[in-house]
C-alpha cells in the first residue's frame, strides 16, 4: 500500500483532483555531504514538495550549470557514491510522504547493469528515475527493466523537440512528463520562455499525463507563472542548490531552503 501511496503518478492524480500543482525540488545528493542531504530531504518533504528530484553526483554533468556543476564537485569531493546515495535512502525514505525521483546519468546506471541499478534503486525506495543524457532511442531496455521494477522512468521534452518526437516521450514516459522549458543548462534564469505556455498547450492536447516544467525557475512569481499557464508541477534545482551548499554552515543552508520552499508551496495553487 505504502508504494501506491508514494507512486509519483498517483501523486500527481491526487493533486490534479485538488486542483493543485506539484511543487518538486532537485537537490544533489552528497551536498555539502549525505547527513545534510537527509536533514534537506526531510525538510522539503515537511514544507510541502510533492515530489523530491534527487540527484547522484556524476563526474560529466553536461546538462548543468555552473550551480549544480559546483554542487556535483562539492559532493564528489566529498566521497559520494551511488551506493551510498541509496544507503542514505534506504534510512530517510520510509520517514518521507512525498516520493522520491533520482537524477542520475546514463553512465552509473551502465557501469553497476541495468537490472541490477533498477533492482538496488527500488530497494532503497525510489519511486522514479530521470536519466538525462539517455536519448529515446536507448529507453528500450531502461523502460523494461524500470517496469519490471516498478520504477516510473520519468522522460524530458524539450523548447526543440520535434512534435512527433514529444509526442513519442510523452507515449512512454510514466509518472509525469519533464517539459524543459528553456535551452542549454539548467540554472535560474531572469525570465520564464514565455513559450512555455504554448508548450504546455501543445503537449496537453496529445496526452493527459501530468507534466512538470523545470529549468531557469527561482522566483515565486515565475513559480505562481508557470502554475497559471497549467503546469502540472513546477521544478527547481540550481536556487535551492545554491542556497544549501553555498551557505555558511549546513545548519544555515537548512534554514535557507526551509524558509524557500515555503515561500514558493505558498506561490502555487
Ligand atoms: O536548476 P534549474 O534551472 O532549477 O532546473 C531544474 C534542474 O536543476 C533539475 O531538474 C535537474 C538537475 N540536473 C538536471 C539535468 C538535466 C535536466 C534537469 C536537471
Amino acid at each position: 500500500m505504502a508504494d501506491r501511496k508514494r507512486s509519483v503518478a498517483e501523486t500527481f492524480s491526487r493533486l490534479r483532483e485538488q486542483g493543485k500543482t506539484a511543487f518538486i525540488p532537485f537537490i544533489t545528493a552528497g551536498d555539502p555531504d549525505l547527513a545534510t542531504t537527509a536533514k534537506a530531504l526531510k525538510i522539503l518533504d515537511s514544507c510541502g514538495s510533492d515530489v523530491i528530484e534527487l540527484g547522484v553526483p556524476y563526474s560529466d554533468p553536461l546538462a548543468d550549470g555552473p550551480v549544480i556543476q559546483a554542487a556535483t564537485y562539492r559532493a564528489l569531493k566529498g566521497g559520494t557514491t551511488l551506493s551510498s546515495v541509496l544507503a542514505m535512502l534506504k534510512e530517510v525514505i520510509p520517514e518521507l510522504s512525498c516520493p522520491i525521483v533520482l537524477f542520475t546519468y546514463c553512465n552509473p546506471i551502465l557501469k553497476l547493469g541495468v537490472r541490477n541499478f533498477m533492482n538496488n534503486i527500488k530497494q532503497a525506495g525510489v519511486n522514479g528515475l530521470v536519466v538525462p543524457d539517455l536519448p529515446l532511442e536507448e529507453t528500450t531496455l531502461l523502460r523494461s527493466e524500470a517496469t519490471m521494477h516498478s520504477i516510473e522512468l520519468v522522460l524530458l521534452t524539450t523548447p526543440t523537440t520535434p512534435t512527433e518526437r514529444m509526442k513519442e516521450i510523452t507515449k512512454v514516459s510514466e509518472g509525469f512528463i519533464y517539459l524543459v522549458s528553456a535551452v542549454g543548462v539548467t540554472g535560474a534564469r531572469s525570465n520564464v520562455n514565455l513559450r512555455v505556455e504554448h508548450l504546455l498547450q501543445e503537449i496537453k492536447q496529445v496526452t493527459d499525463k501530468p507534466v512538470a516544467v523545470g529549468f531557469g525557475i527561482s522566483t515565486p512569481e515565475q513559480a505562481k507563472q508557470i502554475a497559471g499557464w497549467g503546469a502540472d508541477g513546477v521544478i527547481i534545482g540550481s536556487a535551492i542548490v545554491r542556497q544549501l551548499g553555498e551557505a555558511a554552515s549546513p545548519e544555515e543552508g537548512l534554514k535557507r531552503i526551509e524558509e524557500y520552499a515555503k515561500s514558493i508551496k505558498a506561490a502555487i495553487p
